[in-house]
């Protein structure tokens, strides 16, 4: 994990999520104020009026600055600082704080600490989209506290030379606030895969790693260099290092294109698709040139609702997304549908107060909680396939059971929709692919659930990224398991079962030769991640790609398997990824 120890540089790796190789300046930001000591009360001689005073006077100072901020900002950067700022101001926090320097003699930090903990447990009890607004009251709680102790606020700190950010984490209102144009690298000592910094690097298309343990030790100042696909940050800048690094300038300067044909180097063709959640999104894959949808993830029409939206309204819906493919003559679009629970609760369909939310009654699960749901959105995607004359295949998520897959595929039959599949999330289901395929024709392995539930590590956690990593071999073996499952069900039923992967790791391009390798057939991503995973595909052969595979199985580890497999794939150096 950490630095070499005859020499005086500082080396770091943590786990890649966004590849890209910069040299620049080290800014390391403010660490959000650690929490005031429990029951801290103010000296006997304060005088606690004027105490409480400075709750209302420093909830004010965050208020105007942030509002300040707001009005330089542009686009959703302006709204979320304006939303922050209305936070800030608003007199319930305050109130209740300074009531308790009044009445209790608590000292103004801690006073504030524990009102904004009680409208953190209030939102979280809420759930939902409530339950997501909890980062924001921990920033302005953070920037209140920082401010009663004359202390920087926590943020992105402001600059108008490039830099490479290292942080904690970063909030909302960090992430949205962050100029691309400025920050080079983004490096979190904390956070995971589906940490806002991961998301948020990953849309930029910015160099980042997360869970680097110790980053936060490089001064400020220092000049780094930070390779993301490898994961590492090092004050070790070489001149092999800084040509590196000028060679990402220049591919990032002229960037890779997709033409729309995924293809290996022998001619094969690995159709590549886009991960959407909306209409906008498909319109975005589109104009990316996207063979289509490999994953529709239907939730987002679901969200911030207490019921369920009509048959008529999700049709519209559907329909709008399978038609933004306006120019490919029936577009292949896979709809996942609904992945209610653990980090998607809906009110009416999942109960909040389970222990062990991620292993709790989500996804197809929720079938048995309420059976309409799940046959009115089939309706609805039936509906919306023959308006718009798309190549509509549907998938349920996390299936874990041959009897799970026949029910859907039956549902499925009654929607009049085609073509039913499964998505591989659950090691049960790869493990039993060859059953679980014979009632469905097509798989989608989802490698952010299929890893978290291999290795027992909870995906939202930073502590375990390094478990949490789709290149630990023993994920790549239920892989390989499921695609030997299916062709053995292909064998079976005398007809063709597809297996693609539509989780994080189709976007890693490396990761994208192994899953070929291993017997997937297709793959979908974020569309920005389709030049690269398409070039890198295009230099490897059918059989270079069984190799590639053999070699991230014969790991003992993820770390293991990734640099064994970079060092195999060239193009990644010759492309700056
Ligand atoms: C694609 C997946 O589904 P989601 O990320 O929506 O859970 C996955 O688990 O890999
Ligand atoms: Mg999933």
């Amino acid at each position: 994990m950490t630095a070499p120890s005859e020499s005086p540089s500082l080396e770091v790796t943590g786990t890649p999520v966004s590849g890209g190789r910069v040299v620049g300046p080290a800014r390391v930001m403010a660490s959000p104020a650690p929490e005031p000591t429990a029951g801290a009360t103010l000296a006997p001689d304060a005088d606690a009026e004027a105490e409480a005073q400075r709750i209302k006077d420093a909830a004010g100072a965050v208020k105007a600055s942030l509002t300040e901020r707001a009005e330089r900002a542009t686009g959703s950067a302006r709204d979320v600082l304006k939303a922050t700022a209305l936070m800030a101001a608003d007199p319930t926090l305050a109130k209740s704080a300074m009531k308790l320097v009044r009445t209790d003699r608590r000292t103004p930090e801690r006073a504030v600490w524990e009102s904004a903990e009680a409208v953190i447990e209030q939102l979280t009890a809420l759930g939902g989209y409530m339950a997501e607004r909890t980062a924001d009251v921990k920033d302005v709680r953070a920037r209140i506290v920082a401010e009663l102790r004359g202390e920087p606020a926590p943020g992105i700190p402001v600059s108008d030379e490039p830099f490479v950010l290292i942080a904690e984490d970063l909030a909302p209102a960090d992430t949205a606030t962050l100029d691309p144009g400025i920050v080079l690298a983004l490096v979190t000592s904390d956070g995971g895969p589906q940490s806002h910094t991961a998301i948020l690097a990953r849309q930029l298309g910015l160099p980042a790693v997360v869970a680097a343990r110790g980053a936060d030790e490089v001064p400020s100042g220092t000049e780094v260099y930070v390779d993301g696909a490898a994961g590492l940050l090092t004050t070790s800048v070489t001149d092999e290092r800084r040509a590196a690094a000028a060679a990402y300038a220049e591919r990032a300067a002229n960037p890779l294109t997709f033409d729309g044909e995924g293809r290996l180097a022998d001619g094969r063709r690995i159709p590549l698709r886009a991960n959407i959640g909306s209409a906008a999104d498909a319109r975005a894959a589109a104009a990316a040139k996207a063979e289509g949808v490999g994953l529709f993830r239907t939730e987002f029409l679901f969200l911030d609702r207490a019921d369920e939206p009509s048959v008529e309204e999700q049709t519209a819906s559907y329909a709008e997304a399978f038609g933004a493919f306006a120019e490919v003559e029936s577009p292949k679009i896979v709809v996942r549908t609904l992945d209610a629970g653990a980090d998607k609760p809906l009110p009416f369909l999942t109960e909040a107060g389970e222990p062990n939310p991620a292993l709790g009654v989500r996804g197809y699960r929720t079938r048995s909680r309420s059976l309409a749901v799940l046959t009115n959105q089939l309706e609805a995607i039936s509906a919306a396939a023959r308006q718009t004359g798309a190549d509509v295949w549907v998938m349920a998520p996390m299936i874990a059971t041959v009897e799970e897959s026949e029910d859907f595929a039956a549902l499925c039959a009654e929607a009049g929709l085609k073509h039913a599949g499964v998505m591989i999330e659950v090691p049960s289901a790869a493990l039993r692919a060859r059953s679980v395929l014979r009632s469905c024709e097509f798989a989608s392995i989802g490698t952010n659930d299929l890893t978290q539930y291999t290795m027992a590590a909870d995906r939202m956690l930073g502590a375990l990224a390094e478990l949490n990593d789709p290149w630990q071999p023993g994920v790549l073996a239920l892989i390989r398991a499921t695609a030997e499952g299916a062709a053995a069900a292909a064998t079976d039923t005398g007809a063709p079962r597809s297996v693609g992967v539509c989780g994080e790791a189709a976007a890693d391009p490396a990761l994208a030769a192994v899953l070929v390798g291993l017997g997937v057939d297709s793959l979908s991503m974020t569309p920005r991640a389709l030049p690269a995973v398409a070039a890198v595909l295009a230099s490897v052969s059918t059989e270079e790609a069984r190799t590639l595979a053999e070699v991230a199985l014969e790991s003992d580890t993820a770390a293991e398997a990734r640099t064994a497999v970079r060092a195999r794939l060239p193009i990644l150096d010759e492309l700056g990824l």
